[in-house]
Parts: C-alpha cells; structure tokens; sequence
C-alpha cells in the first residue's frame, strides 16, 4: 500500500454547507500529517467521514485500499470529545474495554490481550495510571488512557482530533513528543487535526489546508 487516504474528487456538506468541493489528494502510507484549519472548516468532519461516520456528497475516499465503512476496524481513532465512560473503572480496565472491538461490558482477557493492554499502555506513557480510578486523573492523564485505548489493536492508522486541545504548554509538548516517537518507532500513518501554530509542528512530514471548502496536500518538511 502507498497511500494510506486517498480523495477522488470529493464533495462534503454539512446541512446547507459545503466543506469541501471536489478536492482530490493522496496521503501517503507512513506520513504523519497534520490537518489544519481554523474552528468551523471542517476538521471533525473529515475526520469524521473517513471513519464513515459522515456520507461523502460526492467522488469518493479510498482508506486503506478499502471504503471508509470498510477500513473503520483498522482505525484508531481519538475523538475530540473524551469524557471517557465508567469513570469508576482504573485506567486498566478502561484500556482493555476496547480490546478487538468488545462493545458491552469488559473483556476477559487471554495472555495475548494483555499484552496488547501493557503494550499500548506502554506505548501511550500510561502504565503508572493503570490502576488508578479513572475519576481521579487529570484531562491530561485521562487522554493518555485514551491513546492507549486508540493503540490497543495496532492500527494502521491512527486519527486524532486535536489531541492537544485543552493541555498547557508542558503537556502539549510531552503529548507531541510522544506521538513523534510513535510515528518514528512504527508503520503507522498519523492524521492529526489542530489549529494555529502546535507542538506537532516539528514532526509532521505532511500537511492537509482547509481553507474556505478547499483542502490541498503539501509535504510540510520543504
Ligand atoms: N451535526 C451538525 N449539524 C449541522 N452542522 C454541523 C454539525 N456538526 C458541525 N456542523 C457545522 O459544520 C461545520 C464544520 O464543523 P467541524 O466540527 O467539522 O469543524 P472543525 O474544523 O472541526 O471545528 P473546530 O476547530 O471548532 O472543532 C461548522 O460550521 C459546524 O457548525
């Protein structure tokens, strides 16, 4: 696989209003690439419709050689909103829920889940938060939990909707170095969204612009 995303001539609305008119771009496999605008362009939204989440109005995505639908198992994915549920749950346990899609209640997990679960906790900088009561963590070590939860099943993909937003400065940094060395020690394709001037920047080896319902691709290291 060379392109990890692939727009052909794509159209999104939302309600009356067109995000996007017939942007056509390839995101290559092993990119980590940055998707900017400014509030209201339609960050949440792409990222939305690549998990086919949102109907494309027209043309049509490629992600993963597959359809959105289809792709959306292989994809981690980190929603800008992260109340995370169960607060009662120790981030442990919180990982684990996610393993292989379980979706009502907690796995019990075999030797190989658990190692998933100590692998993405490691991977996230989340195993001193294991067996804390969820409820007792700050945004900034509840959003790790999450980012070890989006890494549980080794996705291919990773798409996180500002992960950023709502950290000071320091916790930026840290969550910008760390999804730095996940993206130099993996395979992984890494679609952030953020706006303004971040952290990320230093890292990214791509950049996707909206501005005004277009979205144009550029290599961010020239
Ligand atoms: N469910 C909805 N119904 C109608 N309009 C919506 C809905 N969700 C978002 N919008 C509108 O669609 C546009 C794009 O929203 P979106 O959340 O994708 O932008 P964004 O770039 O992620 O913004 P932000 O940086 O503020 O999170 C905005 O004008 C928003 O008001």
């Amino acid at each position: 696989m060379t392109n990890a995303v692939v727009f052909h001539d794509v159209t999104l609305r939302q309600g009356a209003r067109v995000l996007v008119r017939h942007v056509s771009l390839a995101l290559p496999a092993g990119a980590f690439a940055l998707l900017r605008g400014a509030n209201g362009t339609g960050k949440t939204t792409l990222l939305r419709t690549l998990m086919g989440l949102h109907p494309v109005a027209e043309g049509h995505i490629t992600i993963l050689n597959a359809p959105p639908a289809q792709a959306r198992q292989r994809i981690g994915y980190l929603p800008q909103m992260r109340q995370l549920p169960a607060p009662q749950l120790e981030g442990r346990a919180l990982v684990a829920a996610a393993w292989r899609g379980t979706r009502w209640g907690l796995p019990v997990l075999g030797r190989t889940g658990r190692a998933a679960v100590d692998r993405a906790l490691r991977l996230a900088d989340a195993e001193k938060l294991a067996r804390q009561p969820v409820a007792q963590l700050s945004g900034g070590e509840r959003q790790r939990l999450a980012l070890a939860q989006t890494l549980l099943n080794q996705p291919p993909l990773l798409l996180l909707d500002e992960p950023l937003a709502g950290l000071d400065t320091e916790r930026q940094v840290e969550t910008a170095t760390l999804l730095g060395r996940l993206h130099r020690e993996s395979d992984m394709t890494i679609l952030v969204s953020v706006h303004g001037e971040t952290a990320l920047d230093r890292f990214a080896t791509h950049e996707i612009i909206l501005e005004g319902a277009s979205a144009a691709l550029r290599d961010a290291r020239i």
